[in-house]
């Protein structure tokens, strides 16, 4: 039998109707939900990102501004850049594309965005609610992959939940909400030994790794649930995760493809939480 498909695509669409359809609601008030993106440098897939999420804003009926620089941009312009943004009433999302050039310190710069503004859902204050559970902003590849779980009827409770990877944004905060959802978390990462004794005991595994299709079916269970988080190039330059897609397609119960997985669900979610933040605005003014 081959490995349901877990089609990101498909379900991304299903979440930018239900966004798009309260972004109208919002507008019979006056509302516009606002994104302020800023891009520092020429990275060619960041820049690629950033359109993307503009495009995506301006389809949904949201405002979104790209504030673009050098990368000859100082950490104090740029800290100057957000605070102007945290006061701007019409901006309700504030997202600095990652990775940033050397000369400026990323934790200093998510540190400086308005909590209340933070729709990546990377600043130390949105980290900690999340952490205890407490409302927050979910960083969006997780969030997406939570949603890409319930929608498939995937329950994560009691499940030995594999986490391969431990960066702030992918691999730390996934394990979370696994662990939320009464997931076993296990994470593993580059000092790991035997890792593919471990990846095998996974029903479910999040691979975030950063390595062209390392994940084959030695690594997995049979009927194991495989999310690919990586965004790697092939020997043929041709966009692939991971985890080798088609190797393991005769022993995974689910996988999610690269591109079409977790990927649009990142965007997605970006814009549930930016209209989440326009929302909550409405709220206080009432
Ligand atoms: N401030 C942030 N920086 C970065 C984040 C983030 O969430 N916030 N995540 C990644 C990049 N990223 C969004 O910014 C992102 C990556 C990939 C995709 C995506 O849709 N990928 C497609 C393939 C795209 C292609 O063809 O190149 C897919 O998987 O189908 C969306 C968003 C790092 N930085």
């Amino acid at each position: 039998m081959t490995a349901t498909l877990i089609d990101g695509k498909a379900v991304s669409q299903k979440v930018k109707i239900q966004v798009k359809e309260r972004v109208e609601k919002l507008a019979q008030q006056g509302i516009i939900p606002g994104l302020a993106v800023i891009l520092v440098g020429e990275n060619a897939a960041s820049l690629t990102y950033v359109k993307n999420k503009k495009k995506t804003c301006e389809a949904l009926g949201m405002r979104s501004d790209l504030h673009q620089y050098p990368d000859t941009l100082t950490e104090q312009e740029l800290l100057t850049k957000i605070e102007e943004l945290n006061q701007n009433p019409e901006i309700h999302g504030i997202l600095v594309q990652l990775p940033l050039p050397k000369q400026i310190d990323e934790f200093k710069v998510i540190s400086a965005i308005s909590p209340e503004k933070d729709v990546d859902g990377f600043h130390p204050i949105s980290v900690g609610n999340m952490m205890i559970g407490k409302e927050a902003f979910l960083p969006c590849t997780p969030h997406g992959i939570m949603e890409l779980l319930a929608h498939y009827n995937i329950d994560p409770a009691g499940k030995h939940a594999v986490v391969i990877g431990r960066s702030n944004i992918v691999g730390k905060p996934i394990g979370q909400l696994l662990l939320q959802k009464d997931a076993t978390v296990t994470y593993c990462h580059s000092k790991t030994k035997d890792l593919a004794s471990i990846t095998a005991q996974a029903d479910i595994l999040i691979a975030a790794i950063g390595r062209a299709k390392f994940i084959d079916h030695t690594f997995i269970k049979p009927d194991a649930v495989i999310i690919d988080v990586g965004m790697n190039r092939d020997e043929n330059g041709k966009l692939c995760g991971d985890v080798d897609f088609q190797d393991v397609q005769e022993t995974a119960g689910f996988v999610t493809p690269v591109p079409g997985g977790v990927g649009p669900m990142t965007i997605a979610m970006l814009m549930g939480n930016t209209l989440q933040s326009a929302e909550k605005g409405l709220s206080k003014t009432k």
